[in-house]
């Protein structure tokens, strides 16, 4: 039977934002995904502390995929808790999948510190999109690295847009408008719970 092919796109979705959606979409039709799952980190290690809980996150992004068929939410890093480090989430899933990493070109050029990155990329397949003020061009050891495991790097075409969480966060915290950044769905369920009323840091 055919592997599954299966896109990942990982986050802290605080919170889960128009550009986000529209990665998980670019990613599936160019690639011919079977399904995207939106991973959620419980504890991104590198970050400060988040702005909004693990539970809120996670209820804004099943808000976010509702009625989008082959985008799906997969709480296994808040389940496990703790630091997170993609390596754990990819030693957990199954493996009758084929896997592709979908991350924006600001995660790429951190890619050579997260834990363990030359084994993610054994495990799965590097799917970048651009970003505002990010290269694409993979740092020389992530190259190298590419070449001796014969894997390809896949860059999406994903028009640039400067929507980022912060970007919401901010405008939130100001009273503004948040039009054209966030489903709207997700917007009235953060007017309702009070989110990121809080200057942002
Ligand atoms: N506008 C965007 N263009 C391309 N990739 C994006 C964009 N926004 C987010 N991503 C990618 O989606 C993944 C999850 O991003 P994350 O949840 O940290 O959102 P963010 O907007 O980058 O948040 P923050 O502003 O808080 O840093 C990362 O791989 C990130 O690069
Ligand atoms: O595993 C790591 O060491 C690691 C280091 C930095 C980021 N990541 C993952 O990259 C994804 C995007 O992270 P962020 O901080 O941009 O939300 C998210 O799934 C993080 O868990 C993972």
């Amino acid at each position: 039977m055919a592997l599954r092919r299966t896109g990942l796109l990982g986050g802290s979705f605080d919170p889960v934002h128009l550009a986000h959606i529209a990665l998980a979409e670019t990613a599936r039709t160019t690639l011919d995904l079977d399904e995207v799952q939106l991973i959620p980190a419980a504890d991104p290690w590198q970050r400060g502390p988040l702005a909004a809980s693990a539970a809120h996150r996670l209820a804004m992004l099943h808000i976010a995929v509702t009625g989008r068929a082959h985008i799906h939410v997969n709480p296994l890093e808040i389940q496990r808790g703790g630091p997170t480090y993609t390596i754990d989430t990819l030693r957990e899933l199954p493996a009758s999948a084929d896997y592709f990493w979908i991350l924006g070109a600001d995660q790429l050029e951190n890619f050579c510190s997260w834990q363990h990155w030359q084994e993610i990329i054994s495990l799965v397949t590097l799917a970048v999109a651009q970003r505002p003020g990010a290269r694409l061009t993979p740092a020389q050891p992530l190259i190298e690295h590419l070449k001796k495991l014969d894997r390809q790097l896949i860059e999406l075409p994903f028009e640039p847009t400067e929507i980022s969480a912060t970007l919401v966060r901010q405008r939130l915290a100001r009273g503004q408008s948040t039009n054209g950044l966030l489903d709207v769905a997700v917007a009235q369920y953060i007017k309702q719970n009070g989110l990121y009323q809080a200057p942002v840091a």
